[in-house]
Formats: structure tokens, sequence, C-alpha cells
């Protein structure tokens, strides 16, 4: 059996950003050839991977997706294997879903079923989006699924536990970015400037408003500034600032609605501070909508061994593997992983004992689509 503790490990300590994937997918090959057979076939999509790995005698092609690609953000957590790649982290666990995917990926070589298996590393998943252009490559429907399921770790929860819920899982999502540009100026003379630091702050205070006053109460919304930049020294009043995002709804159609009231807010805003704007959403994501057949057949078959499941909540995560949901039936589900600190958080710190759970869970649900 694979060293998965090391192979999450070595993973961990080379995080790259979206499609920039290239010693990831490398580390990847290299561990697939050492347990490859005349069963199993490899092709790359960009800095992806796709392994297929004939049945016995197959009726359909099951598919596990595992995403590759770190985030732009600068590790905390002390620990002896942290990030190689200064300002960048796997603070999104995909080191795990991918190390998952190798040991799921070697049990199915070694045990072989009656169906076929694609398993999928994906790049891009935090941005700008692999999923989609994917699916539409030759690579992948030369061997598209017939269905599909992905999993994501969950720090929140114990380890054992795995967590899912029919219907929506996560939310529908958008990013976004403005820039501001204004007449900067001495910071003593405000009077004869048009300060761009004032003029995004007040934007991110009334966008929240979009949130209370524009999308029905019943349903959820989010829009975030994760990230503002303005200006250049103390003493200077600043000539541009731009503040990067995220919108995320429970509705599709409501992802619009915050489009046209950010958009009508950006036209207000140009007269009152007398400034441009312009304004940019880059990667737009689908909901992750699981089958209800199949998770409850998934609740069933977890709840038969020794691990936990529990019913899920809806959660304003978002996944391009939303899209892949929307062509092929499937479902995505929790892993718990106990961490302190969250998704996205520089301290992440998933227990490693969690990875067996997740070879588990994943072999399992294979062997249960296969029947
Ligand atoms: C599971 C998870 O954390 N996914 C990311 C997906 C990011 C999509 C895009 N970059 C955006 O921010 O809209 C998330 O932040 O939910």
């Amino acid at each position: 059996m694979l060293e998965l503790k090391e192979i999450r490990r070595d993973l961990h300590q080379i995080p790259e950003l979206g499609f920039q994937e290239i010693k990831t997918q490398q580390y990847l090959l290299e561990k697939i050839k050492d347990f490859q057979t005349d069963r199993v076939s490899i092709q790359l999509w960009k800095t992806g991977i796709l392994v297929f790995v004939a049945g016995l005698a197959p009726e359909k092609t099951i598919g596990f997706r595992a995403d590759m690609d770190g985030l732009p953000i600068m590790e905390k957590t002390n620990l002896a294997f942290s990030s190689l790649h200064q300002g960048k982290m796997h603070a999104c666990g995909h080191d795990f879903h991918m190390t998952i995917g190798l040991g799921a990926l070697q049990h199915m070589i070694e045990n072989p079923i009656k169906d076929n298996c694609l398993f999928i590393f994906q790049p891009a998943e935090e941005g700008p989006g692999g999923a989609l252009p994917l699916m539409q490559s030759e690579q992948f429907n030369d061997w598209r699924p017939d269905v599909i399921f992905a999993l994501h770790i969950a720090p929140e929860l114990p380890v054992g536990t795995v967590s899912s819920k029919p219907g929506l899982l996560f939310a529908n999502t958008s990013e976004l970015y403005l820039d501001f540009t204004g007449k900067g100026g001495h910071a003593a003379y405000p009077h004869l400037t048009r300060d761009m630091a004032v003029a995004a702050s007040s934007f991110i205070v009334q966008m929240q408003q979009i949130v209370s006053r524009n999308i029905n109460p019943l349903e959820g919304a989010v829009v975030t500034i994760g990230k503002m930049e303005s200006g250049f020294v103390q003493n200077a009043i600043a000539e541009t600032a731009r503040l990067e995002g995220t919108i995320r709804t429970e509705h599709p159609n409501a992802i619009q609605t915050v489009k046209n009231r950010l958009e009508k807010m950006a036209k207000g805003f140009e007269m009152a501070y007398d400034c441009s704007i312009t304004l940019d959403y880059g990667a737009n994501y689908y909901q992750v909508y699981n089958d209800h057949q199949l998770v409850e057949r998934f609740s069933e078959i977890i709840q038969a061994t020794d691990l936990n499941y529990i019913q899920a909540d809806a959660a304003m995560t978002g996944e391009d593997f939303g899209y892949m949901l929307k062509d092929i039936p499937g479902f995505m589900f929790w892993l718990g992983v106990d961490s302190e600190y969250g998704l996205h958080h520089a301290q992440l710190n998933p227990d490693e004992d969690a990875l067996l759970v997740g070879v588990e869970a994943v072999t399992k649900t294979i062997k249960m689509l296969s029947l």
C-alpha cells in the first residue's frame, strides 16, 4: 500500500496555482507509474491527469475527481513539511484529495471490479476553473464517466465522519474584481483629490446591503471582498484601489441579480466620487447539486461500516465540480479531518488519519456504484 502520509506531505510542500500544477502533475505521474498495469491507461490534459482502469466486464465507467491546485496564501502552520513555495499553500486540502485519489486508484487496480474506473486529477479548482474546459476536452470524452463523485475535506468534522446531503450542497459562485481610478495627491490636500481608498472602503460597506435588500430573505447569498489594495505611501492620497472578492448564492439566478446591483452601484459611485470603476467577474461556478438516490445509497454503505455518516447542511462554498454534476449523475461528500483552523486559513492542519478513511470511503463508493 502507498505510504499515504508521506505522499500527502510531499504534495503539501509543492502547492501550485491553477494551471501551473507542473511539479504536482510530475509527482503524481511518478507514483501512478509504480502501480501501472496493462489495464491502466493515462492521458494528460493541460496540468491534469486522467487515469482509466479497465473493468473486467464493463457496463459503465465510474469517475472520481480530485482537484490539484493550491491557494495564494502564506502558510503559518510551522509544520516540518510546510510549503516550499513562498506565498502558496494547500489551504483547501487538495493535497488530501490527490493522496486519497492515488490510494483509491491503487486499490482499484489491485482489486479489479466489473466496471471501468476513471480517476480525474483536475487542475485549477480554486480558479480559473478546470472542470468545465476539461469536460469539453477530447481526453475526457474518450472516457466520459456515466456516474461521478468527489470529496472535500471538512475541518469542522471529526476523523471517521463523512457527511453529505441530497440536492444542493454548494452554492453558485462568481469571482469579483473592481478597479477604482480617481485623482491622487498630497495627504494634506484632500479637497484637491478624489480619494480611491475612501471610495473603495465605502463601496465595501454599501455592497453588504445587496444581500439584505435585493435578495429574497428566504434564499442565501454572500458577497465577500477578500483582498483590497490601494495607495503607495502613508502621506499620499490613493489614486487607485482594487477590490477582489466573490459572490455566492443559493439560487443560480440570484448571481445575476447581485451583478446587476453591483453594476448600478458602480455607476452611482463613479458620479458620487468623480472616478472611474471597472468591474470584472472572472470565474463563475455552477452549484453542486447532489443526486438524491445516490446520496441515499452512499449514506447506507457508510452506515454499514465503522464510519459515521451525518446529514450535511448546504454551504456557501463553491466548486467547479458543480459543472460535472450538471451533466453527469453523481454527488460530492465532506470528509472529516478535524482541524482547529478552517478551509482557506493559513494554519489549516488536517489530521492525516483521515487519509485512510478517505480511501475507504472512495473505494467503497466505487464498488457501490458498480452494483
Ligand atoms: C471548496 C472551496 O473552498 N472552493 C472555493 C472555490 C473558489 C471559486 C472562485 N475562486 C470564487 O472565489 O468564486 C471557494 O472559495 O468556495
